[in-house]
């Protein structure tokens, strides 16, 4: 299954033309990516040193944000951010791409591609999420936990920055009604048009379910015993969707509605 609903090489589908149900297929695609993810990084403890702009003494940053930053360096030379699925979260300075570009259909509006809210992604992560689901400790492995971190920081950045197409189909769907509230610069008139409680609570039972699956231990004799232990706390899961990727979802979505019409 395509990971994108738009950049996808071979679909063979005109890409300009998503639909919700394409836009949603990513999305749910996106979990598995995000919950692989965290059970990655729950593997080691919450590492302190490695978000501490002490432990570095003479560099002013901490090591995670120079690891990030050198990461998205090579990403760029590499042509990631060419993709409008990708956000980089230190975007000053970064290198042209080396590739050949690649012709990316061109869903988004213009003025609304632009949203960016990946300082907000930044410290959610770091000061909310990372503590509830890493155990307290320093293992010492701090490269390997940042290249944990890079990879969660990604995963969650592209889906809550997806909300841009998300909002896109939404507004090619209804255009007359978005455009009045548009006009109006009436985010809570948006915010309501946009709410499907129904699919957030499906979303949030989805997320802690596959949490359950794929975090338990896997063993060749069938077990009798339910009371799994997972790798990463599917409630907590269950909870970032709530109260993190789906509001922050909404945000970028309201945020790029504001922009539909510039
Ligand atoms: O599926 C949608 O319609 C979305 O806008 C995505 C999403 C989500 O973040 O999962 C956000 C808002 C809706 O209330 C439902 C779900």
């Amino acid at each position: 299954m395509a990971s994108s609903a738009i950049s996808s090489r071979d679909s063979g589908e005109d890409s300009s033309q998503i639909s919700l149900k394409s836009v949603r297929e990513a999305l749910i695609r996106l979990e598995d990516s995000i919950v692989f993810s965290l059970i990655e990084r729950a593997r080691h403890p919450y590492n302190a040193p490695a978000y501490d702009r002490l432990y570095l003494k003479s560099s002013g940053s901490s090591l995670a944000e120079l690891f990030v930053k050198e990461a998205e360096h090579l990403h760029a030379k590499a042509g990631r951010y060419e993709n409008p699925e990708e956000v980089p979260f230190f975007p000053e300075d970064l290198p042209s791409p080396l590739v050949p570009s690649y012709n990316y259909p061109q869903v988004l509006h213009p003025a609304g591609a632009s949203v960016n809210i990946t300082k907000t992604i930044w410290n959610m992560y770091f000061n909310e999420l990372l503590p509830l689901f890493t155990a307290e400790g320093d293992d010492g492995n701090y490269a390997s936990t940042l290249a944990s971190d890079l990879v969660c920081l990604q995963a969650i950045s592209r889906r809550i920055h997806y909300g841009k197409f998300v909002a896109e189909v939404k507004f090619r769907g209804s255009p007359l009604g978005y455009s009045s509230a548009i006009n109006n610069k009436d985010k809570d008139a948006l915010m309501r048009m946009l709410t499907f409680e129904r699919v957030e609570e499906m979303v949030k039972r989805r997320v802690e379910k596959k949490a359950m699956i794929f975090g338990q231990q896997v063993t060749i004799e069938d077990k009798e015993d339910d009371n799994v232990d997972c790798k990463v706390n599917p409630s907590v899961v269950s909870r970032l969707y709530g109260d993190w990727i789906i509001p922050l979802t909404k945000l970028v979505e309201v945020d790029y509605l504001l922009r539909r019409l510039e």
